[in-house]
């Protein structure tokens, strides 16, 4: 029998119980793994364990994958009215924010995240997007194609099947969202992993998902390793779509057992290294304050974090001086303290490796002009870091940190930044700060990014599609784009008259 977990949160900003089964959820009912295997949930913000929560293997995904198959051939898919399917989005929705507070507390007990940042951010955005997606259920209409008058032709969306989600830690709750959204409405039946480091508002979630009323086996939820659970969903044959957010790394292994296998369709959403470009006219007080947001939120774990901040040469020391001093002032401290702005990295693991982008750093040269070591004596914080005096070939120039670690480099005028910017293997996002409204759109333009914030950054909509050029994935999430993720378009001919 699995176990459940129960926590007391008696925090300064969030008094109240929160109590969910720990197993697999499988068509409908929460279940001990095949193996009996569990996984220790870490507190980053002080390395004790929180629980323990069911590890699957290969085995439980065979499992669930055959309770998504039967719920996709029975109650869901084309047996299910889209209108149907939006109520229960909807329902989801309103389950969600009813218990907004208990699961930004989970999120910030689980990820470190504060708990104002996860309730006004993360729970409110994810609320957003199922509630999104309720409304598209029953609009992804297929459409009429005009040929010639001997010939009705039109197409259909259909739901692809039975798909695979596999999601990061970062933004536990949202990435769900994210993901169950789409598949959801389009009539997608579902075998989702959570990340290892972050199950629990998942697991909170199958109860929701439960009340809701949606049929058993529309959605499972299945915890374990990459290695184990993720992998047998990449290579799974009755699979028939894959989307996935994380690691480049990974996201190579995901592309690669789709081959191998049944050529499952694939959308990833990787990594980034996004350019920050603050011109000489732009606002200043406001650019400082957008690019503090650019790279110190949820503690640079972001994907399309601001990571590179370029600055024009006229303002660059000023920029420096107020970022430096706008960064100084950010308060690190338990994700419950009501004014903390910042909690701990998620792991042991992340905090060893962005200490090791800070290292690299110093021995290659660049300046560290601010932090760059660890908060407090326990849990995994480390304080916002600046460097300076970078070269283009650094490390901590190229690649992806994914911590509270900016850099910040001069540059002299368009084109010198546009080489500058589109010098790195990916390409999420980039922002561009200026009061010349011809030189922001001429910017965007010349980017290489899926995303161009223009006076602002890391604004993300269920409306808007999110999702990257080259190495930063393959596909777009979010906004009608992602419904086609989940569907197949079947063009249908019917002869009006044409004899043979
Ligand atoms: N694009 C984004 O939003 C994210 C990017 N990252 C990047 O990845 C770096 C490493 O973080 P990790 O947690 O190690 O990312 P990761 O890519 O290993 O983890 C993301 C998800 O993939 C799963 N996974 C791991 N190996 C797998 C495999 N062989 N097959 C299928 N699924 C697998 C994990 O269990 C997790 O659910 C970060 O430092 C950051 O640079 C990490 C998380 C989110
Ligand atoms: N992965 C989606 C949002 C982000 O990490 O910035």
């Amino acid at each position: 029998m699995p176990s459940t977990f129960t926590h007391e949160f008696n925090t300064p900003v969030y008094k109240g119980k929160s109590s969910f089964n720990t197993g697999l959820f499988i068509d409908g009912k929460f279940v001990d793994g095949q193996d009996g295997e569990t996984i220790d949930v870490i507190n980053p913000t002080n390395g004790k364990v929180i629980t323990k929560v069911s590890a699957g293997t290969a085995k439980d995904v065979d499992i669930a994958v055959a309770a998504a198959q039967k719920a996709f051939d029975t109650v869901w898919g084309l047996n299910c009215a889209g209108a149907v399917r939006g109520k229960l989005l909807g329902k989801l929705a309103d389950l969600m924010e009813e218990h907004a507070d208990e699961l930004a507390a989970l999120e910030a007990l689980d990820n470190g995240k504060t708990f104002g940042w996860a309730k006004n951010s993360d729970v409110v955005a994810s609320v957003g997007c199922i509630r999104y997606y309720s409304g598209w259920a029953d609009k992804h209409s297929g459409k009429v194609i005009e040929t010639d008058e001997n010939k009705l032709a039109y197409t259909r969306n259909e739901p692809i099947g039975v798909v695979g989600q596999i999601i990061p830690w970062n933004f536990p709750l949202m990435m769900l969202s994210w993901k169950l959204g789409p598949a959801l409405a389009t009539g997608c039946t579902i075998v989702l992993k959570p990340s290892e480091f972050t199950p629990l508002t998942a697991l909170r979630m199958c109860e929701l998902i439960q009340k809701a009323g949606f049929p058993p086996g529309v959605v499972n939820i299945v915890n374990g390793l990459g290695t184990t659970v993720g992998q047998a969903i990449a290579e799974h044959p009755k699979i028939e779509k894959v989307a996935f957010t994380g690691s480049t790394l990974v996201g190579r292994k995901i592309m690669e057992a789709a081959a191998k296998t049944n050529l499952k369709k694939v959308t990833l959403e990787l990594g980034g290294k996004s350019p920050n470009i603050i011109f000489n006219d732009a606002d200043l007080e406001q650019a400082v304050n957008w690019a503090v947001h650019g790279i110190f939120w949820n503690h640079g774990q972001a994907c399309c974090a601001g990571s590179r901040i370029f600055v024009q040469e006229g303002i660059y020391q000023e920029f420096l001086t107020r970022f430096t001093e706008k960064a100084k002032s950010l308060k690190i401290g338990d994700p419950f303290e009501p004014d903390a702005y910042q909690g701990p990295q998620v792991s042991q693991t992340q905090y060893d490796r962005i200490m090791g982008y800070i290292n690299s750093g110093k021995e290659q040269g660049a300046k560290l002009h601010l932090g760059g070591e660890r908060h407090g004596n326990e849990g995994y914080f480390i304080k916002p870091t600046i460097f300076t005096d970078t070269k283009p070939n650094m490390k901590i120039v190229q690649e992806e940190i994914f911590g509270p670690v900016g850099v910040v480099i001069k540059f002299t005028d368009e084109d010198d930044i546009i080489r500058q910017a589109n010098d790195t293997v990916y390409g999420l996002a980039a922002a561009v700060f200026t009061q010349n409204i011809n030189q922001a759109i001429e910017t965007a333009h010349r980017l290489h990014a899926g995303t161009v914030w223009i006076n602002c950054a890391n604004q993300l909509h269920p409306q808007i599609p999110f999702g990257g050029f080259k190495q930063s994935g393959i596909g777009r999430e979010l906004g009608e784009y992602a419904l086609a993720n989940y569907s197949n378009v079947k063009a249908v001919h019917v002869n009006l008259g044409h004899k043979m």
